[in-house]
């Protein structure tokens, strides 16, 4: 479970979260969205302790990340929006390396690697792939981590169809499994019905609980506050 209580956060003269608290419930998907420039990846950069916000509280698991962060981020994996690797490693190289780094056997990074398509691209080094492999590759490093808590900026961008269902359905049961997944994104068709929970940034802050069959029409209705999509069961509690 991820709590998050009150975040601020600037840059400069320009605040970017203003307040920001949210819940993201175990055994369930629940997405980020708002337009571009809301504070989406600010607030999953504070959440996996890349940044430091200015004040508010950030909970993972149980784990205060101020207070606790050992604990925080050992439960915790994220995938950035634009994963980059050593050009010059290949493919097995870096899944190893990660699997190394996690504590995970050998024949995990080869599991990922053949779960992710990436088998027959094993011997190529990262600069040579292309960028939803790539993709894939980032995501195959970020399943090794077993995490219970999984954080994920925009996964699908570079992922053909195919792919983005296949990301999809790795979530799914991933949520199935009892963990925590928030997704920031921007892709609402695709997620449409496929999403448990959906929070609407605006401003910094949270805005509304849009709900997940009626993802498509959120950025259509320029004309409509954000509260319209408010439901009696606010995130906020
Ligand atoms: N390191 C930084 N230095 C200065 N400004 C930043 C920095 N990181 C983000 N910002 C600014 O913070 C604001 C929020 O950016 P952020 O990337 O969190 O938005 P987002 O909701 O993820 O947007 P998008 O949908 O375009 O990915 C933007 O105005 C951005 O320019």
């Amino acid at each position: 479970m991820i709590s998050v209580q009150e975040l601020k956060k600037s840059f400069g003269a320009r605040r970017v979260l203003d307040g920001l608290t949210f819940r993201a419930e175990a055994g369930v998907i629940t997405l980020l969205i708002g337009c571009n420039g809301a504070g989406k990846t600010t607030a999953l950069r504070l959440l996996a302790g890349l940044a430091n916000p200015e004040s508010g509280t950030i909970n993972i698991d149980g784990h205060d990340l101020a207070t606790d962060r050992r604990r925080a981020l050992a439960g915790l994996s994220f995938l950035p929006q634009a994963p980059r690797f050593h050009p010059r490693l290949t493919t097995r190289q870096v899944a190893h390396f990660y699997a190394q780094l996690r504590g995970r056997e050998a024949v995990a990074a080869e599991r990922e690697l053949s779960a992710w398509g990436l088998s027959e691209f094993a011997r190529v080094p990262t600069g040579k792939l292309s960028g939803g492999l790539r993709q894939r590759l980032a995501l195959a490093v970020f399943a090794l981590a077993d995490a219970p808590v999984l954080l994920l900026d925009e996964p699908g961008l570079s992922l053909d169809p195919a792919w983005r269902d296949q990301l999809q359905e790795f979530l799914a049961a991933q949520a199935q499994a009892g963990r925590t997944i928030l997704v920031a994104t921007h892709l609402l068709g695709e997620w449409e019905g496929r999403a448990d929970r959906c929070l609407l940034l605006a401003e910094g802050r949270y805005a509304a609980t849009v709900p997940p069959d009626q993802l498509r029409d959120v950025f259509r209705r320029k004309d409509a506050p954000a509260s319209q999509w408010a439901n009696a069961e606010a995130a906020v509690r």
